[in-house]
């Protein structure tokens, strides 16, 4: 559902009937691509916002330039229920950047749904969450200034308009020292892991993501309750298109194999490449 189709459009939460509403980017029904659920139909809610900014984000209309309407939790389910899924996937955007996400996800437990959470790690909310799908940020997601936003190129496939003319740059890498002051957040990260049923899904390009990766595993351990097994932990090869996945997906494969983690394909990208809705 593009969100310019919704039965309401609206521009801000104050045009809201009454209850609560969500910054809503798209709503779609698709494969889940990522993760140790890879492969299962599910309806994905994308929320609009963000707390960070990587450079390789491929969804630049929920974090660099926020695009949404405003949508009532009802009107979600509703759009939710209308597609013949069990599962759903609640992503951005950071979505729990929004308390509204927490009655979200409470109205989606009570119809009985498995629930995945897309998240960079940075917000703990005490909310109902099957599965916490967490995104922790290495430093090499980092928007310094001499990077292009490769989730702004636009590509042929991309005919919805919504793209900007050209390569874009983050400019003097201004959001560069937020993104980096918050990306980890090692309290919130611990609380994740002992809260939920939760996977670690890194973004790794070579093998310099690696000595950080182990780095943050091991002062997770240390701070933790609970354990975390090396097949918790999923590399995920950077690349927002067909193309740009080409370049990383083998060698993060070779990653995987030698350091016994596990390997997560973008499924969706390699059946989609950057569609949106997909
Ligand atoms: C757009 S994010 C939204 C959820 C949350 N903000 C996060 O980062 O986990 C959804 C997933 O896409 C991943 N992702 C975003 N851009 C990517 C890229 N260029 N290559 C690989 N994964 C990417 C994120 O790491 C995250 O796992
Ligand atoms: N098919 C598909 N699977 C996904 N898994 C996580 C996604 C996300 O953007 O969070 C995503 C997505 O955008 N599309
Ligand atoms: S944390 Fe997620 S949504 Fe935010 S900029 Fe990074 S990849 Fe994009
Ligand atoms: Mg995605």
């Amino acid at each position: 559902m593009p969100v310019s189709d919704s039965v309401v459009d609206r521009e801000s939460p104050a045009d809201a009937s009454d209850g609560s509403a969500l910054p809503i980017n798209e709503l779609f029904y698709s494969l889940q691509g990522e993760g140790t659920l890879a492969g299962v139909p599910s309806v994905f809610v994308r929320t609009s916002g963000c707390n960070l900014r990587c450079w390789f984000c491929d969804s630049y209309h929920t974090s660099w330039e926020p695009t949404h309407a405003w949508l009532d939790i009802e009107e979600i389910v509703a759009e939710v229920e209308s597609h013949d899924a069990d599962h759903v996937v609640l992503t951005g955007g950071e979505p729990l950047l929004h308390e509204e996400s927490g009655e979200l996800l409470e109205e989606l437990d009570a119809c009985g749904y498995h629930t995945t959470v897309e998240t960079n790690g940075t917000i703990h909310r005490d909310v109902p969450i099957d599965l916490a799908s967490i995104s922790p940020k290495l430093a090499s997601s980092t928007p310094t200034s001499d990077r292009n936003l490769t989730g702004a190129v636009p590509t042929e496939s991309r005919t919805d308009g919504r793209q900007p003319p050209g390569p874009v740059s983050p400019g003097d890498g201004e959001w560069a020292e937020k993104h980096d002051r918050e990306r980890i957040d090692m309290e919130a990260l611990a609380t994740f892991i002992e809260d939920y049923e939760f996977q670690l899904k890194f973004v790794v390009t070579d093998n310099e993501d690696m000595s950080e990766l182990l780095g943050l595993l091991a002062d997770l351990r240390e701070v933790a309750d609970v354990p975390v097994r090396d097949e918790d932990v999923l590399l995920m090869p950077e690349g927002a298109t067909r193309e740009g996945l080409a370049e990383t997906r083998e060698r993060v494969a070779d990653l995987a194999i030698e350091y016994g983690f596990r390997y997560t394909p973008r499924l969706h990208v390699d059946l989609w490449n950057d569609a949106p809705e997909t």
